[in-house]
């Protein structure tokens, strides 16, 4: 990792999809103790707090089309890019905690302007390339990374005033095994980059990670990585809301943060979908910050 200052920014965010609990993320990863573990590992850390999320008891939930609570997502996601464009102007690197998913509609529009080739790593069961017209449960979470690519709902893709955010060559996503038919036709119809659990069982997470880190390399000028905690196997990371059985397992993993920290590539970061209700005692918040750990440079020797 190549700056030295991280801004942490907080996201509770549970719009983008029907479990009450996900806006609890935050807390969560703060009290397995993310800044002491960054601290040690002699970064500066600036805890810039939550995000402000209007709660849903006072909020009149508009939705439109298929867009489950539209509006708010919205909202929360344009707060979201201002704060993560002002971490990146201070020269820190932007670490973000979700929240649900759909909160990487607002990182990556606060990042991508940043770069001109943003490469995003996306770590994750779900290709999350949904748009209102293809989506199973009109969840704005099952979204995020069609909308990053400029395809959806102007509210959502314009935000921070521009758009596309990322170009479909640019992405990589790792662990792939839960895919609507209709992201199914835009991952081939774009030729995006997917790792499935086929490949991980395959070629190994070993491989995987030196295939990705090369690809991004000659064509990207910073990485995003966007790691979605339904990634990794239920067993391992069991407070999420969409878990999918035949995961990454929790030493994949850690080799993965390991390989990235080791590449130097990524320039900023978001964890995502840590439920702490559906948890077993914060388990998937400190295997979170585990990999943070990892992906940060931690070694035990
Ligand atoms: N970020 C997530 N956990 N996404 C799950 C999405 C599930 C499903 N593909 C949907 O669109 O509803
Ligand atoms: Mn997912
Ligand atoms: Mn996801």
């Amino acid at each position: 990792m190549k700056k030295k200052q991280i801004s942490i920014i907080g996201v509770p965010m549970d719009f983008g999809q029907m479990r009450r609990g996900v806006d609890m993320g935050p807390s969560a990863i703060r009290y397995a103790g993310v800044v002491d573990r960054l601290e040690n590992l002699h970064y500066e850390i600036d805890d810039l707090g939550d995000i402000e999320i209007s709660r849903p008891e006072k909020l009149d939930k508009l939705s439109e089309g298929n867009l489950r609570n539209l509006k708010a997502v919205a909202e929360g996601n344009t707060k979201l890019a201002k704060k993560i464009d002002e971490a990146i102007n201070a020269d820190t690197f932007p670490l973000v905690f979700g929240g649900d998913h759909s909160i990487a509609i607002g990182t990556l529009a606060g990042v991508a302007k940043h770069y001109n080739n943003l490469g995003v790593i996306w770590y994750d069961a779900h290709g999350d390339l949904n748009t209102a017209e293809s989506s199973p449960s009109g969840n704005i979470h099952g979204m995020p990374l069609a909308v990053s690519l400029g395809l959806g709902h102007p509210t959502l893709t314009e935000i921070a005033g521009y758009g596309p955010k990322v170009k479909p060559e640019n992405i990589v996503i790792i662990g792939a095994r839960s895919l609507d038919e209709g992201e199914k036709i835009l991952i081939k119809e774009l030729g995006i980059k997917v790792y499935t659990m086929h490949e991980i069982d395959r070629i190994g997470m070993t491989k995987v990670m030196e295939e990705t880190i090369s690809y991004l390399k000659d064509r990207t000028d910073g990485v995003h990585l966007s790691l979605d905690l339904d990634g990794l196997d239920p067993h391992d990371a069991p407070g999420v809301g969409t878990p999918v059985i035949g995961g990454i397992s929790y030493r994949e993993s850690h080799l993965a943060m390991e390989m990235l920290a080791e590449a130097g590539v990524i320039t900023s970061a978001e964890f995502v979908e840590v439920n702490p209700i559906l948890d077993e005692r914060n388990k998937t918040a400190s295997v979170a910050v585990a990999l943070m750990g990892s992906l940060f440079g931690e070694k035990l020797l």
